[in-house]
C-alpha cells in the first residue's frame, strides 16, 4: 500500500525575529525530516519545547512552505497553489491546544463545526443540521449543544466541539497538536477514548504532537523523538519502546517515566 503521507526531506528556516531588521540571518528549525505514514497508522511525535514539532505540523497542514524538500499527500505535491484550493485539501484536518483561539467566539457550536461543511459540501439546510447532530453525537454532545456559544461550555465540551468540527468532512489525516494538553486529567482520558474510537470508527490516518508519553501510548503506532529539528529515533512499533537507542529518546523517556 503505497503511503499517504510522505515527508521527503523536508527544511525549514526563520529568520531570526530580533534581527529581522539588521540582517537576513536565518536559524534552521526542521532539518531535512523524513518519513511515511499509511492509511490507518497514528504517528506520535514527541520532543521537547522549541524541537520543531509544531513547525513540521504547520509545514504539513500547509500553513508554513518548506525551503526545500516535499510533502506529498495521496500521491500529491501539497505545497502548491492548486491543491490548496482543491476539493481534496479537506481530506487533511486539525485539532489544536488552544480551542479558545481556534474558535469565533460568537459562533454557536452548531456554527464551529459547519465551517468546513459550508466551504466542501454546501449541504441543504435539513441535512446540514442533521449533520451537525450526528457530528455533535459522535463526540458524545446532545443536541442541547447545537446553539451553544464558546463561553457556554467547559474547555473539555469546547474541544469536543473542535473535534466534530475536524471530521465533519470525514477527513483522510488529523493532526492533533497538543489537542488534550490544556484539559484537566480526566477529561483528558475521555478525550483520548473518544479520539481512539474515532480512530476505529473512520480509519483515520493521524500524528500527535506532544510533550506526553501517556497519549502517544494510549493512541500512536509509532513514535517519533524530535530533537533539535531531526527526527533522531523513529519507533514502528509501540511495543519495541522500551527497546529505544539514541540517547536522547532514552534521556526523554527516563525523564518521563524514571526507567
Ligand atoms: N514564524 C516563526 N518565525 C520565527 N521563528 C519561529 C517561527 N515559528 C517557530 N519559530 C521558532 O522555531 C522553533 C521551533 O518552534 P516550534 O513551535 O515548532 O517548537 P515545538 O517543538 O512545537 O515547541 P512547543 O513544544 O513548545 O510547542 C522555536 O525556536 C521557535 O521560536
Amino acid at each position: 500500500m503505497p503511503p499517504l503521507l510522505q515527508v521527503a526531506n523536508v527544511k525549514k528556516s526563520f529568520l531570526q525575529p530580533n534581527q529581522r531588521l539588521f540582517s537576513n540571518k536565518k536559524t534552521t528549525v526542521i532539518k531535512g525530516v523524513s518519513f511515511d505514514l499509511k492509511q490507518g497508522e497514528c504517528l506520535g511525535i514527541i520532543g521537547e519545547s522549541g524541537s520543531g514539532k509544531s513547525t513540521l505540523g504547520k509545514l504539513i497542514l500547509g500553513l508554513e512552505k518548506p525551503d526545500s524538500g516535499k510533502i506529498y499527500f495521496n500521491g500529491q505535491d501539497i505545497s502548491t497553489r492548486t491543491w490548496k484550493k482543491s476539493a481534496m485539501r479537506k481530506n487533511i484536518s486539525a485539532v489544536f491546544q488552544d480551542y479558545n483561539a481556534s474558535v469565533n467566539p460568537y459562533f454557536t457550536a452548531a456554527q464551529i463545526i459547519a465551517e468546513p461543511l459550508d466551504i466542501y459540501e454546501k449541504l441543504a439546510k435539513n441535512d446540514r443540521k442533521k449533520r451537525i447532530n450526528v457530528l455533535l453525537e459522535q463526540v458524545g454532545l446532545d443536541s442541547s449543544f447545537y446553539e451553544r456559544l464558546p463561553h457556554e461550555m467547559s474547555g473539555g465540551q469546547l474541544q469536543r466541539v473542535c473535534i466534530a468540527r475536524a471530521i465533519a468532512c470525514t477527513p483522510q489525516f488529523i493532526l492533533f497538536d497538543e489537542a488534550v494538553s490544556s484539559l484537566d486529567i480526566s477529561v483528558q482520558t475521555q478525550i483520548l477514548e473518544l479520539l481512539a474510537d474515532l480512530r476505529k470508527q473512520l480509519n483515520l490516518t493521524s500524528i500527535f504532537i506532544t510533550h506526553d508519553l501517556t497519549t502517544i501510548t494510549y493512541l500512536c503506532d509509532k513514535i517519533a523523538f524530535f530533537y533539535k529539528g531531526e527526527i533522531v529515533e523513529y519507533i514502528d512499533k509501540i511495543e519495541q519502546l522500551s527497546q529505544v537507542k539514541n540517547p536522547y529518546s532514552k534521556q526523554l523517556l527516563e525523564s518521563i517515566l524514571g526507567f
